[in-house]
């Protein structure tokens, strides 16, 4: 018997690197980005229904909206199918991680499977990451975010997200940027025999939407400047379009250790210890 429900995971995506490398002529822009996955996210209950209904939980449902805008159903209505849908929010809302990209996503593999039906080929409508979320495993995403091509062999990085409360509008981001042409990453990704041979390449790539975010949002430079005051951090950088940040760890010790001592200063804030692969 097919099944009737179906338990999702909607995992955070973190831009380990984003370079914006042109503009098109309807306004998006160009992207090349080397994309990772949290063992964080959201967790959702999907059932087909007469009715479309949707109930937000969680310690991050406030201000997520109930209903019909919510990706996830919008996503089901993509599929033409209408379903129940319980989402668990533990991800903040517009705090670049993707967490309504990789909601949409988790909500339309679950459909999928629940109906045999394949995942419509127009998800990029939904969002310019759900194509990724859609792989949600560690991909170069270039185009304008739906050339997705699987990045093999990535070691796993432990690592730190910190984000301060402040949503980010994605749009007003990328419209204060001054320079939209800017390098992509080598052509030929290289074999990282390591996660340290990884951080170290990684220092060498961008975010080219973060000082546009700290023009925005100044809080996102103090993010920054605490990841990187923590003991062993590697490398601390800015995800998506913001705020949230990462800070990247020699082993996963460190990065507990990181953690508590972000929290225990900044206890406003949304601090996880997570690994990214
Ligand atoms: C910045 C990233 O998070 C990097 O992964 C994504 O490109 C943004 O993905 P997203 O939030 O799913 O973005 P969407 O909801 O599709 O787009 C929001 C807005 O961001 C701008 N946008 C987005 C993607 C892109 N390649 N170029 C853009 O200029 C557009 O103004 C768009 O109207
Ligand atoms: N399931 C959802 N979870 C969170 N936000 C949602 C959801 N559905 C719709 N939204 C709306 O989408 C807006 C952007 O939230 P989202 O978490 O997708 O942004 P983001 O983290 O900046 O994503 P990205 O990294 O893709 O730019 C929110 O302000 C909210 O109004």
């Amino acid at each position: 018997m097919s099944k009737m429900v179906i338990d999702g995971f909607a995992p955070a995506k973190i831009n380990l690197s984003l370079h914006v490398t042109g503009q098109r002529a309807d306004g998006y822009h160009l992207l090349d980005s080397l994309v990772v996955f949290a063992d964080v996210g959201d967790r959702l209950r999907v059932r087909p229904a007469p009715d479309a209904r949707l109930t937000v939980t969680g310690p991050m449902a406030v201000g997520v909206p109930g209903g019909p805008d919510n990706l996830v159903l919008r996503a089901a209505a993509l599929m033409g199918i209408t379903a129940e849908i319980s989402l668990d929010k533990h991800l903040p809302a517009a705090a670049g991680i993707g967490g309504g990209s990789s909601d949409a996503a988790a909500c339309l593999r679950a459909l999928s499977e629940l109906r045999g039906q394949p995942v419509p080929n127009d998800v990029l409508a939904l969002g310019a990451d759900v194509p990724v979320c859609l792989l949600a495993r560690a991909a170069r995403m270039r185009g304008i975010g739906e050339d997705v091509v699987p990045v093999a062999g990535l070691p796993t990085l432990d690592a730190v997200l910190v984000n301060p409360g402040v949503p980010v509008s994605t749009p007003a981001i990328f419209h204060r940027l001054t320079q939209r042409e800017n390098p992509a990453m080598p052509a030929q990704m290289p074999e990282w025999p390591d996660a340290a041979a990884l951080i170290d390449w990684l220092r060498a790539q961008r975010n080219d939407l973060q000082d546009a975010a700290i023009t925005l949002e100044p809080v996102v430079a103090d993010v920054l400047h605490a990841i990187s005051a923590t003991q062993h951090c590697a490398l601390a950088r800015m995800s998506g379009s913001g705020a949230t940040c990462f800070g990247l760890y020699p082993d996963t010790a460190t990065a507990t250790r990181a953690a508590q001592a972000l929290v225990a200063a900044h206890p406003g804030w949304w601090v996880q210890a997570t690994r990214l692969s």
